[in-house]
């Protein structure tokens, strides 16, 4: 096998020793004196110097010292001093990359690195025998080079598979010792014409595994690189939901990957990072290992050794839903995703065809497990599908959009995604305009109360209402500082804890003091807040493709007293291997499903059933532009209702052919909707907006949401209510005796009550159910 240019006598000589390195020990030995390598436990008793440099080499015989690279990779003193000593042709060449080697990277500088950093052969995967071949060390390995590389033809007229038959170096196979290979490398390797190095410019090159030597690098100028607006593979300061630090482990890493810690850590974060950017730089396509392995520009055998760890990093991520996640089709031939232990007889099944069981159903389905999904419903979609609207849009709010993956499925399918801006004018109901300064002073006095609450939460045990602490603080505060709020500023006060109840889901009254914001130190999306454009049965759809779905299917029944898990939907039974639970909460709550043996009490008592509805309209013109010119929501500070809740914010959620607000209502003012008809509310709403504009017509259409009322949903998200304590969302997804799993919005503590939530809830179980049915290495 040669590569592909006319070798050069050279190079061919070296080319046919560095191909077998010790398949002559046996004759070399009788014929010559030879060394072992010295180096405690390399087996190499008569190894070949790679490195062919100084005319002097040894070559496969001879030399007074053999310095180590791996096991099979060796190079001679000769070829040492050929780059050490001044008067050596070498010297210069070695000197101005040990030049580049200190000016852009921190790690130390020896013979030993260059030759691994410039003469290590590369070795290559052919694409047709997908057996290991090295090329010569000059190869430009570049990911189309790597993507047609084929065993080639050394003699003339050797026919391709005769090229592929002539036997793999044995060295390959020395690197299959996943654990063992690492212990003979005694130099790191650090990657060139790395993908990802646009996008950590601000690190030193070699402490996130890229060779300092590669000028490529060095011409990236200041400035922000985005890898896609919204998505962020990396986190540099602070902890950032589905991003990782670029030059270090996770602590979530470090438990699954201990043994990258410490010396080998350059290898994982050449994998990881070139791993993450392909994702981020396109996430409609999987990263599987062919793709990233044309990106790993590195010399030597441990590319080889590297390649079964690519698999277990890509598996690693995809199940934590780092990459690969969403509606991304999925390749036919996925390698890194391990097959089931042993045959699955019976399916998972998931009770619950919302966003977080079609999530899990998708990612199970994706690993190659059997599931059935149950859902009571006529159709899938749960809460994330307005049932009866007629309306392009449900209008559902991204709290930070980068790298969610609920902005990704929409990247995936071009669903349009609107960005809100920083700004939201405020209207009172009857059309005043709110100046900025009474809008800031009250804004910074509630924020203050939320900071107090939080400091007071710290030292103080005893829960209490958001509702019962506001007041007191806020009484508290006039009394102590003599300060008084006129009307308008009382009213701009229950416009924020308006908004809080609708974040909540509840009034405050119910709302933990202490918990409320139990997610709140844990790794969040960043990103300005979006809202989703298009219809989000569209998102459910795709999750669904190819999947055993059945509708009109309300489970009553799970006994998971035996082996096996029986599930009853009226008089239908089903056996199932393992069951995901993805109902709402006041399903469970009901105890619609009747559990045998009983669930744990703590799945129905800690957390509250949340109340928030919407209210979506169409009109003729866009009359508000008017007044709210470049902002995309305004806020309506109601000043007549005796109560808070009712349109808050107005939402413009038009497209190019319609326009279109959308609103919500929520805390007791839920009440206030219950006894009203549709057309009452939307008589409500118009009758706030003429207050305000005063062109604003009657809709040609609205939808008002009733998920309070609607069959198999009752809720619209959960809370964490007053002594229930901080776990409430946690213990939500505890599985019991390793048969009943439990998805959902009410069961994801990091990111509870939204889509966004569910959505990992149901990537999470998937892991769990996958991890227990595969044994994973
Ligand atoms: C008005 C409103 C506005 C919202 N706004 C936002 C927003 O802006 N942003 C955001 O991120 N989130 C928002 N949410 C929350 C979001 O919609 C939910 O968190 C999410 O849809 C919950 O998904 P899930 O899969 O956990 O539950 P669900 O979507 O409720 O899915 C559960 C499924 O289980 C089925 N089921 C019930 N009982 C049975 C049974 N016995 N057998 C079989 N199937 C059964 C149900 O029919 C349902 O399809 C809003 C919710 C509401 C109501």
């Amino acid at each position: 096998m040669s590569a592909k240019k006319a070798p050069t006598r050279e190079a061919a000589k070296r080319k046919s020793t560095a191909n077998n390195e010790d398949s002559n020990i046996k004759s070399h030995k009788a014929e010559k004196k030879v060394r072992p390598c010295s180096k405690t436990s390399c087996p190499a008793t008569a190894p070949i110097c790679f490195a062919r440099s100084s005319q002097l080499c040894c070559g496969n015989g001879y030399t007074s010292r053999w310095y180590h690279i791996t096991a099979g990779e060796h190079f001679c003193n000769e070829c040492f001093e050929h780059f050490y000593r001044s008067y050596k042709d070498g010297y210069d060449i070695y000197m101005s990359w040990k030049r580049l080697w200190t000016q852009y990277g921190n790690t130390d500088h020896s013979i030993r690195s260059y030759m691994v950093d410039q003469v290590l052969p590369y070795w290559v995967e052919c694409n047709l025998c997908h057996k290991w071949r090295s090329v010569f060390r000059e190869t430009d390995i570049s990911p189309k080079f790597l993507k047609s590389y084929v065993c080639t033809k050394v003699l003339k007229h050797q026919s391709q598979a005769e090229a592929c038959e002539a036997p793999e170096d044995f060295r390959v196979e020395m690197t299959k010792e996943v654990y063992l290979w690492p212990i003979h490398i005694s130099c790191n390797q650090y990657l060139k014409n790395s993908i990802y190095a646009p996008y950590v410019r601000d690190f030193v090159l070699d402490s996130v595994g890229i060779s300092p030597s590669d000028t490529s690098v060095h011409k990236y100028p200041d400035g922000v690189f985005e890898v896609r607006p919204y998505m962020q593979p990396f986190q540099y300061d602070d902890p950032i939901a589905l991003a990782l630090p670029p030059d270090q482990l996770s602590d979530e890493e470090l438990l699954y990957f201990p043994e990258f810690h410490g010396i080998y850590l350059r290898y994982y974060l050449i994998i990881r990072n070139t791993i993450l950017v392909l994702w981020c730089l396109d996430v409609k396509s999987y990263v599987t290992l062919d793709r990233v392995m044309t990106y790993i520009n590195l010399r030597g055998l441990s590319r080889i050794w590297l390649t079964l760890h690519v698999q277990r990093l890509l598996l690693f991520l995809t199940l934590k839903g780092y990459i690969n996640s969403g509606v991304a089709s999925l390749p036919k031939d996925v390698s890194f995703i391990q097959g089931l232990a042993e045959e699955q007889k019976h399916p998972v099944i998931i009770i619950g065809g919302g966003i977080a069981g079609l999530s899990a159903a998708r990612q199970l389905t994706n690993l190659g497990v059997k599931v059935k999904v149950l859902e009571a419903g006529s159709q899938i979609g749960g809460r994330a599908v307005d049932r009866n609207s007629s309306f392009p849009t449900q209008s559902y709010l991204v709290v930070g959009c980068q790298n969610n993956p609920l902005v990704v499925m929409c990247k995936q399918l071009d669903i349009p995604i609107m960005e809100l801006g920083d700004s939201c004018p405020l209207l009172t109901d009857s059309g005043e305009v709110i100046d900025d300064k009474t809008d800031r002073r009250m804004q910074f006095h509630f924020e203050a109360m939320l900071d107090i609450n939080k400091q007071l939460c710290k030292d103080l045990e005893k829960d209490t209402s958001l509702m019962d602490r506001f007041t007191h603080l806020h009484t508290q505060f006039k009394d102590e500082s003599g300060i008084n709020f006129d009307k308008m500023e009382e009213h701009l006060l229950q416009f924020h804890m308006s908004n809080l109840e609708y974040a909540c889901g509840s009034s405050l009254d119910a709302v933990s003091a202490l918990h409320w914001d139990q997610n709140e130190d844990m790794p969040q999306f960043q990103g300005p807040p979006v809202m989703l454009q298009g219809d989000m049965k569209a998102v459910l759809d795709r999750l669904a493709e190819g999947i055993d779905v059945c509708n009109d299917c309300k489970v009553t029944g799970v006994d998971y007293s035996g082996k096996d898990i029986l599930v009853s939907a009226g008089s239908e039974e089903f056996t199932a291997s393992k069951v995901i639970v993805s109902v709402p909460l006041s399903i469970l709550k009901a105890g619609s499903i009747q559990f045998t043996p009983a669930l744990p009490d703590y799945k129905t008592s800690s957390l509250g059933i949340g109340h928030v509805e919407k209210v979506l309209l169409k009109f003729e013109s866009p009359f508000w532009k008017d007044r709210v010119k470049t902002s995309n929501m305004f806020g309506c500070v109601q000043t007549g209702f005796s109560f808070r809740g009712m349109f808050d914010v107005f939402y413009d959620i038009s497209n190019k052919e319609e326009y279109m607000l959308s609103t919500f209502i929520s805390g007791k003012a839920i009440e206030t909707l219950r006894q009203k008809s549709d057309k009452e509310v939307a008589d409500m709403c118009v009758e706030c907006l003429k207050n305000m504009f005063k062109d604003a017509s009657f809709p040609t259409a609205f939808y008002v949401s009733r998920w309070y009322s609607t069959a198999d949903i009752g809720m619209a998200y959960s809370f964490i209510p007053v002594n229930a304590g901080a776990n409430a969302f946690n213990n939500m997804q505890e599985d019991v005796q390793e048969k009943i799993y439990f998805a959902g919005e009410a069961t994801h503590s990091q990111f509870p009550q939204t889509l966004t939530g569910a959505y990992m809830s149901g990537v999470r179980e998937a892991e769990k159910i996958y991890r227990a049915l595969v044994d994973v290495t």
